[in-house]
């Protein structure tokens, strides 16, 4: 299956006959295809890996070869050190276990990941902020600029670093009525251009300028319609199986030439990102340490907090 070849019915539509009818033809085997993955997915037995983690498993299907990457630090999967130290570990591990491919996804029921952990931040000291930033400069570039097919399966919002994560992959599914964004704006906060990169490879550039400066959070329906999700599944183990079928699409591509092609056009991004990352680490320390910034800091966990008790 080419990937250029995925062209739903609605586009097919406003296509020539001669177009539309191939279209079509590669639409049906594209589902042939993804029909056959799924019933591989389900019955393969799944090898759990020896990642020394605390807080992410890995999961590889013997039968496909792709590996499930799951976070795991309840109650909202907030990215806590510990938790961007596993998401390193578990992808190296990945990399170097010779995965097909690899989804990332949730343990919780209805969070992909709230983002930076806030209480990391708040009150604490330049040493602490600058391992914070740093180790999520670190499990963002792992994942951005692993060569392997890379999938997140969203089931649940994904707001701030958890969308981060998302759009670091190269495909994305996400499971109805969450919330996907990059809400810096409404916080008070500026999202570096690194942190932006995976959303500007996804988004047309005028639909990202206006959402990163509203700081929109996007339904699910309203992320498909922008082409910030890639596919709408109406469930976990559904947006899993999407993701296998789009590892799948690569199987007939040779690896080292898909990686390579993969990362020319990631390759700009890392190039600016490590020209710039020593000083990104002291703009985050700066900007964080701001009383103001503290201040709103606190009154928005309090408010998360009274929210949750309501
Ligand atoms: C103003 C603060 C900004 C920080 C500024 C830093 C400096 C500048 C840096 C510049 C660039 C930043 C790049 C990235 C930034 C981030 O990622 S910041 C984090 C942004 N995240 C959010 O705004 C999401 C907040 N959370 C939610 O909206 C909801 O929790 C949810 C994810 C939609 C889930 O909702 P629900 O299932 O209803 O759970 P809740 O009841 O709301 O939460 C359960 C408990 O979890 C706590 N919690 C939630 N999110 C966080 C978090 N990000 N960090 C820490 N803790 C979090 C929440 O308080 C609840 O706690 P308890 O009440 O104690 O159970």
């Amino acid at each position: 299956m080419k990937l250029s070849s995925r062209i739903p019915f609605r586009l097919a539509l406003k296509q020539t006959p001669e177009q539309r009818s191939s279209s079509i033809d590669t639409y049906q085997r594209t589902m042939l295809h993804s029909n056959l993955l799924r019933l591989v997915a389900r019955g393969g037995p799944k090898r759990l890996m020896s990642t020394a983690t605390k807080l992410t498993t890995v999961e590889v299907n013997d039968k496909t070869g792709i590996a499930t990457l799951t976070m795991n630090r309840p109650p909202v999967n907030s990215q806590n050190v510990q938790l961007l130290e596993d998401l390193q570990k578990s992808i190296t591990e990945i990399e170097n276990n010779k995965s097909r491919g690899l989804i990332l996804t949730s343990a919780m029921s209805n969070v992909f990941s709230a983002g930076l952990d806030i209480h990391e931040m708040y009150n604490t000291n330049e040493e602490r902020l600058r391992i914070v930033w740093t180790e999520l400069q670190n499990a963002w570039i792992a994942l951005y600029g692993s060569s392997l097919p890379t999938a997140a399966a969203i089931n649940g919002h994904a707001p701030a670093g958890g969308c981060l994560l998302a759009t670091a992959c190269e495909y994305r599914v996400m499971v109805p009525n969450c919330r996907i964004g990059l809400n810096e704006t409404q916080l008070g906060i500026i999202a570096p251009k690194w942190l932006m990169s995976g959303f500007l490879n996804v988004l047309p550039k005028r639909v990202a300028e206006r959402a990163l400066t509203q700081g929109r959070m996007f339904t699910t329906q309203e992320a498909f319609e922008v082409g910030l999700v890639d596919e709408i599944a109406n469930s976990k183990e559904e947006a899993l199986e999407k993701c296998s079928a789009f590892i799948g699409s690569f199987a007939k591509v040779n690896s080292l030439a898909r990686g390579l092609t993969k990362l020319q056009f990631r390759a700009e991004n890392i190039k600016e990102f490590e020209k710039i990352r020593e000083k990104d680490v002291a703009n985050f320390i700066a900007l964080a340490s701001r009383p103001e910034i503290q201040k709103d800091m606190g009154i928005y966990l309090e408010n998360l907090k009274k929210k949750g008790k309501k």
